[in-house]
């Protein structure tokens, strides 16, 4: 059964002093970071309703490996939702010529998180060009930086947020046999990945859990038997999201 998570009911989350401090530092630089991203962000609009409705947002949110891309492909068949994956956008973002490309490439293939002026740009993008008012949005906010800009630029927060939870040796083996030919997908990218989803990734889960937005998955099983736990997550927004106005 899914449940909806409170700061401390995940294993995953570390609650020592450590990573408190570290935290702390980390969240007075975003801070300052989000703040100048948001400044060149001034001629983006805010979210708009369209035809009377705002929009629905789920955050999908996990390590690398943990499955948020196949659960996602599942959710949209099922639910109808408009998947944007953050990764796909930036990878399409690297290869289309762009100013941004060789800076993606580095940053990717270094396991680090690309600028959020960059992502939330493309994602604002799509989520306006979009007939849907239903989305997924995959791998994204990956830090408080990110989850700051997003929520700044356009003015929402998500409605659901899906923390699907699997542990670091089944991450590792799902990315090494991804077999996608992507440049992160071997031991030494996914290693500094896994760090950076730990010191970065963990603090938004744990912001939104907080707020009782978060539902945790068990991403251990097989890919039907983890949709099995998605599902009524959906089933119970479904009313809302549909009739959002
Ligand atoms: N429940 C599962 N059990 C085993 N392998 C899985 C499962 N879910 C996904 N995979 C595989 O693991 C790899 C990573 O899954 P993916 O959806 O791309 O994860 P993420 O988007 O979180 O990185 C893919 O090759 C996928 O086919
Ligand atoms: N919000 C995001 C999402 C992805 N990225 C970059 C850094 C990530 O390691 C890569 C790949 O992301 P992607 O979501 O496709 O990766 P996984 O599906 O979790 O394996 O893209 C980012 O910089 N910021
Ligand atoms: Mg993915």
């Amino acid at each position: 059964m899914w449940r909806k998570v409170t700061s401390t009911s995940f294993s995953s989350l570390k609650s020592s002093l450590f990573f408190t401090r570290l935290h702390l530092q980390q969240a007075s630089k975003h801070n300052a970071a989000s703040a100048s991203a948001v400044s060149r962000f001034a001629t983006i609009a805010p979210l708009q309703e369209k035809d009377g409705r705002c929009p629905f947002i789920t955050f999908v949110l996990g390590g690398p490996g943990s499955g948020k891309g196949t659960q996602c492909i599942k959710i949209v068949e099922t639910f109808g939702f408009k998947h944007l994956s953050a990764g796909d956008l930036l990878r399409r973002e690297m290869v289309s010529n762009s100013e941004y490309g060789s800076m993606i490439l580095n940053t990717i293939k270094e396991g680090r998180i690309v600028p959020s002026e960059v992502t939330v740009k493309l994602i604002l993008k799509e989520m306006e060009s979009s007939d849907n008012h239903k989305f997924l949005i995959d791998g994204f906010p990956r830090s408080e930086e990110n989850r700051i800009a997003f929520e700044k630029i356009s003015g929402a927060e998500p409605d659901v947020v899906l923390f699907f939870d699997c542990p670091e040796d089944e991450m590792v083996k799902r990315v090494l046999s991804r077999n996608q030919g992507r440049i992160d997908d071997n031991i030494d990218t996914i290693k500094k990945r896994l760090k950076v989803f730990e010191a970065l990734n963990l603090p938004v889960i744990d912001y939104y859990a907080k707020k009782g937005k978060v539902h945790r998955i068990n991403a251990v099983g097989t890919v039907d038997e983890i949709f099995e736990q998605v599902k009524p997550v959906f089933k119970a927004c479904e009313q809302k999201a549909f009739n959002r106005s």
